[in-house]
């Protein structure tokens, strides 16, 4: 039987997240927008300036990877961004406001990312995520699965950025190496990215027990990956999809994860030295590998730390660890 998000009250801050399924295991459901955008223009749907907005908040980890592709090709004059609040309420993402964000939805004054969706198919019957892609001109949401839209940011909109970010000259998914980042993708997308949902969401004590071990095994083997591979990124000496996808779990994990999802085996800063240096050198730098740092200028740790506190409503945001990141030692 399929889980669901049970609201109890109205306050936002005291929303009931339910998500595991009866048997106590959380089972995160597939997206349903599919669509792909194109360079070629005859495309259903075809890349343009102007044309296409990017959804999403500054708590969510897949919201945070589109948030930093779009980021590192350039795409500010070419997409917008429309930032909502990153407090989850009974009625889902609302706009609030709150840090970074704006108050109401600038194309339809919407106050409901919900109404979003409507607007896109009155029957939808999905949950309403972030991130999600939408189409000014066909006033529908193309695509609201993280790992395709910032796959359609690497090359679809090439034309428009400057050369030097094209994924011809800055390849973030290489096609040499593509067999062993889609070899990691996999099992870090289901024991870590989502791993770490699968501790903070179960219901069960053997959930929980499975999961965690599952996660801090994967850890292992990242750790083991960097130090044998002595390179600064996953794999090699550039950025590929590979960081960008474990980037948001990892910035997330000392400062949330580790208490309010009781991933707790470990920390990276105390037990993972080369994902700890891995993690701050891509939080910190500035050059044009990050084109001007934009892992660090995407992370929120405000966001962050009250988005989960609240999910799980509980109504305490942890003080520490302090710092939420460390300096480059
Ligand atoms: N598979 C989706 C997952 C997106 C997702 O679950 N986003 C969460 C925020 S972290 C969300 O919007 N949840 C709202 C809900 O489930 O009601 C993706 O990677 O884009």
């Amino acid at each position: 039987m399929a889980g669901n998000l049970e609201a109890e009250s109205k306050d936002p801050r005291q929303v009931v997240f339910n998500a595991a399924d009866k048997d106590g295991h959380y089972r995160r459901k597939a997206s349903q927008f599919r669509n792909v955008v194109s360079a070629d223009p005859e495309a259903e749907f075809p890349a343009e300036k102007g044309r296409y907005v990017l959804y999403l908040n500054l708590g969510c980890p897949w919201a945070h990877r589109a948030n930093l592709v779009h980021k590192l090709k350039g795409l500010q004059d070419v997409i917008q961004v429309v930032v909502m609040g990153y407090v989850r309420t009974p009625e889902g993402w609302v706009y609030d406001g709150s840090e970074g964000s704006v108050p109401c939805d600038p194309l339809y004054g919407f106050t409901k990312h919900s109404q979003l969706y409507h607007k896109a198919d009155p029957n939808y019957q999905g949950r309403y995520t972030v991130p999600a892609l939408w189409d000014r001109k066909r006033e529908t949401i193309v695509n609201n699965e993280s790992s395709e839209i910032i796959r359609m940011f690497y090359t679809a909109f090439d034309a428009f950025v400057d050369p030097s970010l094209r994924e011809t000259y800055k390849p973030l998914l290489p096609s040499d190496k593509l067999k062993d980042i889609e070899a990691m993708n996999e099992w870090v997308y289901d024991t870590i990215n989502n791993g770490v949902y699968k501790c903070g969401f179960a219901s069960s004590q053997e959930s929980y027990n499975t999961n965690v071990h599952a996660l801090f095994a994967s850890l292992d083997r990242l750790e083991s990956h960097l130090a044998a591979n002595q390179t600064p990124y996953l794999f090699g000496d550039h950025i590929t999809e590979a960081d960008i996808r474990l980037y948001p779990t990892m910035a997330r994990f000392d400062a949330a994860y580790f208490t309010l999802f009781k991933c707790n085996l470990k920390m990276i800063r105390h037990d993972y030295p080369k994902l700890h240096q891995w993690l701050r050198k891509l939080y910190w730098d500035s050059s044009e590998e990050t084109n001007g740092g934009v892992f660090g200028s995407t992370t929120h740790f405000v966001p962050i730390k009250e988005g989960y506190t609240y999910t799980l409503k509980q109504t305490v945001v942890p003080a520490g660890p302090v710092d939420a990141i460390l300096p480059l030692g």
